[in-house]
């Protein structure tokens, strides 16, 4: 007789929640309740079978139940937590309540805290103390992922049986989740990759073209090392897919949120209403960066300009006019 499969929830019914529920319910052929706060919206999400809002292009897996009902998460062995960063302690409280024993929360959110300028799986540590925690990070376009496209994502816990288990729990043939021990390395390169993923549309947006966006990639790619080496994170998970993959991709493409704010403020036009952790988490990560004497010329440059502090001309102005140092 088989084992019977792994029971996750997703708590977040955005683009990204929608998605990784397809990919749970496909991966353990289980049901997997998608959790999110608005309950007539729910409604409508399980009767129509698509969450037009949010993720309009992917019908929902068979097994997908989306409910407002938070009570639903109380099978659960593995929770995956879909939320903005800046909300996630207030969900993860809301949540505490209604957790089996024993489950194990997986943050799939990407940025710092404000305030306690927290990485995502301290938020959880902080919050819902003695819990395995996780971290699900890397490449990944909520629309590619729902699609069914070639995916590759870093799966974090400091406890490697967990990580393992986690990441087999979700793997399908396309989506593939390589698992870490390094959960601080994989926190820092998807908070640090969505600021510089800003200031890479401000360049394309500038029109300044292809060589300025492939240098702004490998100078904030150095930002983040220089960050990584003071927190203790490895130089192969900044690297890999969590870090080094992710700011390719969301430097990259204006299918990403918050290179697509980049790009309109680059070309002066009002900022898209979408959500952009970058924008969100840029002055936190600085100040993360600052209290560990780590300098982060173009991810500073970015939190004034989003705050309205600084122009994109003097933004520009600035980073140009910085001593030349060392690469590294
Ligand atoms: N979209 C993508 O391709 C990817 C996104 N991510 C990360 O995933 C996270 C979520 O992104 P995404 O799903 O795209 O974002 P969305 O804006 O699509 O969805 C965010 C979800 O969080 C809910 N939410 C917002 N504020 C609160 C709150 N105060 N309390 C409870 N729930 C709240 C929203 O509820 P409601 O619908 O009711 O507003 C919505 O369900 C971000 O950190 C992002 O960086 C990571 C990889 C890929
Ligand atoms: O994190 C993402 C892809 O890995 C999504 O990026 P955006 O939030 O910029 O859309």
């Amino acid at each position: 007789m088989s084992a019977p499969a792994t029971t996750v929830a997703v708590v977040g019914a955005g683009a990204w929640g929608t998605a990784l529920a397809n990919v749970a319910a496909e991966a353990t052929g289980a049901t997997v309740p998608l959790i999110g706060r608005d309950a007539g919206r729910m409604a409508e999400v399980e009767r129509t079978r698509v969450n037009a809002a949010r993720l309009p292009h992917a019908p929902l897996q068979p097994g997908v139940r989306a409910t407002a009902e938070m009570a639903s998460l109380s099978d659960a062995e593995i929770v995956l937590l879909v939320v903005p960063t800046q909300t996630l302690r207030g969900v993860a409280a809301e949540i505490g309540p209604h957790l089996a024993e024993g489950a194990v929360l997986v943050a799939c959110c990407k940025g710092v805290e404000r305030g306690a300028l927290a990485l995502p799986h301290a938020v959880l540590g902080e919050t819902l103390p003695g819990r395995a925690v996780a971290l699900l990070s890397g490449p990944s376009f909520a629309d590619d992922v729902a699609r069914g496209l070639p995916t590759a994502v870093t799966l974090a816990c400091a406890h490697e049986a967990v990580a393992e288990r986690v990441a087999e729990a979700l793997a399908t043939r396309s989506f593939r989740p390589y698992r870490s021990t390094d959960v601080v390395g994989v926190a820092l390169g998807g908070a640090a990759k969505n600021v510089l993923a800003i200031a890479a549309g401000v360049v394309e947006g500038r029109g300044l073209g292809a060589s300025a966006v492939a240098a702004l990639i490998a100078r904030g790619f150095a930002e983040l090392a220089r960050l990584g080496a003071a927190l203790g994170a490895r130089p192969e998970t900044l690297s890999g897919l969590s870090g080094l993959g992710d700011l390719v991709l969301t430097a990259t493409s204006p299918k990403s949120r918050n290179f697509s704010l980049g790009l309109a403020l680059g070309r002066g036009e009002p900022p898209p209403q979408k959500l952009a952790e970058g924008a969100a988490t840029a002055a936190a990560l600085v100040s993360l960066a600052s209290a560990h004497d780590v300098e982060m010329p173009i991810s500073s440059a970015v939190a004034e300009v989003v705050a309205d502090r600084l122009t994109v001309s003097d933004a520009i102005e600035r980073l140009l006019a910085r001593p030349l140092r060392a690469e590294g």
